[in-house]
């Protein structure tokens, strides 16, 4: 099962991986054309009825793999409205070819006669709203002939992830819908076919500039602002906190504040102007200052970064226990904060950020190679109840039920502090998405960032100069 936004990042993905788009197109088309032979035996006369984006272009590729039967295409809409160059290269080969392809012009001009089956290639996963005329036109139209139906992908009017209608609809007798069933269609009194289009399964297993794009859709976080993070760490060390904050900063979030012992916030003030430095009384996180940084923590709905650069004295791990016993929030859960996590209680949701060593020492795997542990880590990460993100080479990321893997990055970033930036980047994505999709993507842009770098920079990377690299590695590229 796959939901239209999936869909759209895979597909993405699928291009980088050196899939293009047009390519899908052509095996989306040959599988309806396969179809309409189950349904219906040479000669039988088709109608392809065809909208302006990609659906269409997979109703127009059909039509060239129809040659023994009586095919006519019908675009609804003038040609030079068609809104994907895909589907108008795939329109115009149709026309050089002399195929009997026609513009509807007006939706009164709609008439394909009496077909022994219609092509629903009107709408598929990028309809907005009610079908708008010619398509509603179209629609009734098609439901009003004796034809048999077959549906590219989902029938028109039909939203792919709810299987509901807001305005007309097809009424398909058969859909075939491309690599993997969409949700909506279950609730279809019609036949549901799954084509195979050579979607590599690398493109959904590893995370890609379609994860990157793909709509940042949360109802239950997204308020329309881009969060406020807040960043509790630092005592013994002072660079990871300042790190984490600004790369929460350079990912998109609002504001970055950093909760510290006071002994160290005026060095780490220094770092950064557009940082807001919140100290507490003393050399190190201890219990008694966890109550306050609950609530405001709560109070701001802030994403929280727990663990870079606390050190691990008895009372800082005792105050992290308590602080992830009381919070119930977003989390990123980095470093000494870690070893916490397996033996606490906590309502909040968390992304948990462990190297090879830590991860061991929460009771995951003890692997040399974490993608060969993938399934233990996934098993480790379902009993923990929290994301793992398990960085290495190849991070492993997994919910306990889905595990995807990030390639990105470079040999450069072994150097000390480019951890604490993919925590800071996950807390600014974990704002505005929900957590497996926050960890996945966090290490992506991490990466990228370095490898933007890797030509000026080689071995000599510096965690710091990663900061810069993260707005380009998110937004700069296309
Ligand atoms: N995502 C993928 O991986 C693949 C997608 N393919 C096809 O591409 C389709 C999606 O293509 P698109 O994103 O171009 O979208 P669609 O072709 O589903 O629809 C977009 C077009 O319809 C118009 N439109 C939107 N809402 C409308 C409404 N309410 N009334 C009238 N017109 C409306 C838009 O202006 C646009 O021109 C899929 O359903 C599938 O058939 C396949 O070619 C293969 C791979
Ligand atoms: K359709």
């Amino acid at each position: 099962m796959i939901s239209s936004d999936r869909m759209a990042a895979v597909d993405e993905n699928a291009e980088a991986l050196g899939v293009p788009r047009k390519q899908l197109m052509e095996s989306s088309g040959n599988a309806v054309a396969r179809r309409v032979r189950d349904l219906v035996d040479p000669g039988a006369s088709v109608a392809v009825v065809a909208g302006r984006g990609n659906n269409g272009g997979d109703g127009f590729v059909a039509a060239r793999f129809l040659d023994d039967y009586d095919v006519t295409v019908h675009l609804l809409g003038r040609a030079g409205t068609i809104a994907t160059d895909i589907a108008r290269e795939n329109w115009e080969a149709l026309l050089r070819s002399e195929y009997d392809a026609r513009e509807v012009r007006d939706s009164r001009d709609l008439d394909f006669g009496t077909p022994d089956l219609v092509v629903d290639a009107m709408l598929g996963t990028g309809v907005a709203g009610e079908p708008r005329d010619p398509e509603r036109s179209a629609v009734e139209a098609v439901n009003a002939t004796d034809a048999v139906v077959l549906a590219v992908d989902v029938p028109s009017g039909v939203d792919a992830d709810t299987g509901e209608a807001v305005g007309v609809a097809v009424e398909a007798d058969h859909v075939v819908t491309f690599h993997d069933r969409k949700p909506g269609l279950d609730a279809l009194d019609a036949d549901v076919t799954v084509a195979d289009i050579g979607i590599p399964p690398a493109a959904e297993r590893f995370v890609g500039p379609g994860d990157l794009r793909a709509p940042r859709r949360d109802p239950d976080s997204a308020k329309g602002d881009a969060g406020r993070v807040f960043v509790i760490g630092g005592g013994p060390y002072t660079g990871a906190p300042a790190l984490a904050a600004q790369a929460a900063l350079r990912a998109g979030a609002d504001l970055s504040f950093v909760a510290v012992p006071e002994s160290v916030g005026t060095p780490i003030q220094g770092y950064a102007e557009d940082l807001i430095v919140q100290p507490y009384e003393g050399e190190r996180l201890a219990p008694e200052h966890v109550d306050g940084l609950v609530e405001t923590a709560t109070s701001y709905e802030d994403v929280v970064v727990l663990g870079p650069g606390l050190g691990t004295a008895d009372e800082t791990l005792a105050a992290v226990e308590r602080f992830l016993e009381s919070f119930d929030g977003r989390a990123v859960v980095d470093a000494d904060a870690l070893s916490v996590v397996p033996e606490v209680e906590t309502d909040a949701a968390l992304v948990c950020t462990p190297n090879r060593h830590e991860l061991a020492e929460m009771g995951g795997p003890d692997a040399a190679d974490l993608r060969e542990a993938a399934g233990e880590i996934e098993a480790f990460a379902a009993d923990l109840g929290h994301v793992v993100l398990a960085k290495s080479r190849e991070d492993v990321v997994t919910d306990g039920e889905r595990t995807r893997i990030c390639r990105a990055g470079t040999p450069g970033m072994t150097v000390g502090g480019t951890g604490d930036t993919l925590a800071g980047v996950a807390a600014a994505m974990l704002a505005t998405r929900e957590p497996f999709d926050a960890a996945c993507v966090a290490p992506y842009v991490n990466g990228r960032a370095a490898e933007l770098l890797a030509e000026s920079r080689g071995d000599g990377l510096l965690a710091s100069d990663l900061l810069d690299a993260i707005p380009t590695a998110i937004w700069g590229e296309r």
